[in-house]
């Protein structure tokens, strides 16, 4: 019997009924790595709290807004986005957040806010009502009270009344809400918006993603991470699947299932993972050819270290709190012990499993602070070779991408006219010694100019087709580009490197690229070890 399925706006893909997820999303026609599956406008979406005042409230482009007068709740970037806002909600939501006590106002929860929007906006509404909400399983739940609380206080704000029906009927749409929103997080990747759309809320979770979401310019992009088969179902990550199993499984929680792919079956550590990845071959285009040989590595091959690995990472989840790596002014002697405690990680190269590419990341930051961006650079480029394509097997994952650009900012600070200036800069408390000099040494030897023009050009390569112009990591790519075009003298490379942009998968440009941008980033990553090793491991 042909599955079931329920018609979609959208000509690509199609929702079934499904027998152990309730629905599914599916694709139509097939599609390859990097594809643009559709793009969609979401049903509703808000900045996050820690968000709200920093980004429009209807655009979600990230500025200095201004508050809306009335509410002094409701953010824009300009008139037009507040006109904008004011037709399709904000008039109705802005005489409820009025209602909000002002002292409350600021700091009403997400969910609150996004609840107000199903209850006051009929077509909101509609789109929720039709979504899943395991009201029945949230019920027994300690949470449940909360949920409760919070429908309260969104029907009172929206004037609807408090008696028990309402409350009820508002707490299961604040269910269907929880079930089916999605986080989007920013190009520094914090959750910076909350967002639902019916037909993606029917894409349901993988650990081994096949596909994923991008948010450009106000539109839902949805892209293929693998190839896909006509008829294959869409499976995005809700999770940061790079995370140990236990961390994963509390994060999946609050959607009330157990994920059984592969990855949580087997507990597959983050090599064996890519190793499982369909990807692996993109990466002869890349930053790191030698991914695709992930499956030779000792950690695949041995049992013992790849246990090893597996126990560590589960270890360290306890003992390591990857967030604090983001905490501004971390200190040289926390970083230290930090990575003593991942040393038997490292001393099996493993160098993607968490949280050693965190670390290295509050590493890199660290050099960045102290104006030590030779450093930075050699620890990013360590990250962008042996942790980033192993964590993301494919080389158009957004978190790739946003790499590059940094790998070339921090290129651009160590140019010629800067290297001068990094050799005398006193690096802080670090000695690196040796290492220091071997870097300036490599700066000396590599075209930096050449490596960076090249970084930003292979960043526009792989924005999502159809998105280039508003695709923010591209945009910058072209400022840089076209700056570059000013510096004299750089003839001879321009015409290589115009060679090689016309047809980047030739043999001739393939030897290019590897001499120019592949032999460079390692070198320097081989130096990011050990100075890493040298700076930290005492
Ligand atoms: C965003 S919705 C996805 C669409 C949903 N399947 C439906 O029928 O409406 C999230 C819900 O889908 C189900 N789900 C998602 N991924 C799943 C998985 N890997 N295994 C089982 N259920 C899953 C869970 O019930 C989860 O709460």
């Amino acid at each position: 019997m042909p599955p079931s399925t329920i018609p979609s706006p959208f000509p690509s893909v199609e929702v079934r009924s499904n027998p152990s997820k309730g629905r599914s999303l599916h694709v139509t026609t097939s599609f390859a790595p990097g594809d643009v599956i559709l793009n969609a406008q979401p049903l509703i979406c808000l900045p996050t709290l820690s968000h709200l005042s920093s980004r429009c409230s209807y655009c979600f482009e990230l500025s200095s807004p201004r508050a809306c007068t009335r509410c002094r709740s409701a953010y824009y970037c300009n008139a037009a986005c507040q006109r904008s806002a004011w037709q399709s909600v904000h008039k109705l939501e802005c005489k409820a957040l009025q209602r909000v006590p002002a002292e409350r106002r600021g700091q009403l929860p997400t969910p609150v806010r996004l609840l107000l929007q199903v209850l006051l906006v009929e077509d909101i509404q509609v789109g929720v009502d039709s979504l899943e909400g395991h009201v029945a399983a949230r019920r027994v739940r300690p949470e449940w009270k909360d949920v409760e609380l919070m429908a309260m206080a969104a029907c009172s704000y929206a004037g609807k009344g408090v008696d028990e029906a309402t409350v009820r009927k508002a707490a299961g749409q604040l269910c269907k809400i929880q079930t089916n929103a999605f986080n989007w997080t920013d190009e520094d990747f914090t959750e910076a918006c909350v967002f639902i759309q019916p037909t993606l809320a029917m894409m349901n979770h993988s650990c081994l993603p096949n596909a994923m979401i991008q948010f450009i310019d106000g539109r839902i992009v949805l892209r293929a991470e693998s190839k896909l088969e006509a008829g294959d179902e869409i499976e995005i990550s809700y999770t940061d699947v790079t995370m140990p199993l236990p961390k994963r499984r509390h994060a999946i929680d609050s959607y009330m299932f157990k994920c059984r792919c592969l990855r949580c079956r087997d507990n597959l550590n983050i090599y064996q993972a890519c190793s499982a990845s369909s990807n692996l071959g993109l990466n002869s285009f890349s930053l790191s050819p030698e991914v695709s040989k992930v499956s030779q590595l000792p950690i695949i091959t041995n049992l013992a270290i790849s246990e090893r690995v597996t126990t560590a990472v589960d270890e360290l989840s306890d003992v390591v709190r990857s967030d604090e790596f983001n905490e501004g002014d971390i200190k040289l002697l926390t970083l230290r012990e930090r990575f003593q405690a991942c040393r038997d990680l490292v001393a099996v190269g493993a160098w993607a499993a968490p949280p050693v590419p965190q670390l290295l990341a509050a590493i890199s930051n660290y050099f960045v602070n102290k104006e030590n961006y030779a450093g930075a650079l050699a620890i990013q480029s360590l990250i962008a070779i042996e942790c980033t394509p192993y964590r993301y097997p494919a080389p158009f994952h957004p978190i790739r991408v946003k790499e590059l650009v940094h790998l070339a900012s921090l290129l651009s600070n160590t140019a010629p006219h800067t290297a001068g200036q990094m050799a005398q800069s006193s690096p802080s408390q670090l000695t690196g010694g040796g290492v220091n000099s071997k870097i300036q040494e490599a700066f000396r030897e590599i075209d930096q100019a050449s490596t960076y023009q090249m970084l930003l050009m292979l960043v526009k390569r792989l924005a999502p087709a159809g998105f280039g112009a508003s695709f923010k990591l591209s945009l910058f790519a072209s400022e840089r580009l076209n700056e570059l075009k000013q510096l004299p003298g750089r003839e001879k490379e321009l015409s290589l490197i115009e060679r090689w942009g016309a047809d980047p998968h030739s043999e001739w440009s393939k030897g290019f690229f590897q001499y120019a941008v592949v032999d460079p980033i390692h070198r320097l990553a081989s130096l990011g070890e050990e100075l890493v090793n040298l700076e930290f491991s005492r």
